[in-house]
């Protein structure tokens, strides 16, 4: 079975939001772009709106698909969409209490995020 995500790549000015996933989570302990599962019969672009709203407290105004990232971990295998986010309200915060950061747009090779966010980051530091 795969896990349909939607996740959010955050920006302001050139810096990045991202989160620290607890260590109880799968890939605990790596940065992530906050996201997270897609519903049954929900679209990517609401699940994204929704999710933001719930881990980030913004409302997503500006968004635009990304990349699509297919990739089998040892004990899931999920479908990664992955959003711009270039305009909200609000600030986003931690707001399930995860450790968050902005992060210079070239500087997110210094984190470690899951593996299936690899080509990601490498598209943010082109
Ligand atoms: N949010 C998010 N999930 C990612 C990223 N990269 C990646 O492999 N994942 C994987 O995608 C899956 C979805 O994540 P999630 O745990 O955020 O889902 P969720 O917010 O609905 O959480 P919950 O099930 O704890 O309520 C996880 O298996 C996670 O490891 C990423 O950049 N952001
Ligand atoms: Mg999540």
């Amino acid at each position: 079975m795969v896990i349909r995500v939607a996740a959010g790549i955050i920006m302001r000015d050139d810096q990045v939001f991202i989160a620290l996933r607890s260590q109880d989570k799968h890939q605990g302990g790596c940065w992530e772009f906050p996201g997270g599962k897609v519903e049954m019969g929900e679209e990517p672009d609401t699940a994204l709106a929704r999710e933001l709203a719930e881990e980030c407290g913004i409302a997503v105004q500006e968004s635009a698909p990304f990349k699509l990232i297919r990739h089998d971990y040892s004990d899931k295998s999920v479908e990664l969409h992955f959003f711009l986010v270039t305009g909200f309200s609000g600030e986003p915060h931690g707001k399930e209490g995860q450790e968050v950061a902005w992060v210079p747009r070239q500087e997110l090779g210094r984190y470690t995020f899951p593996e299936a966010n690899v080509p990601i980051v490498q598209a943010m530091l082109a």
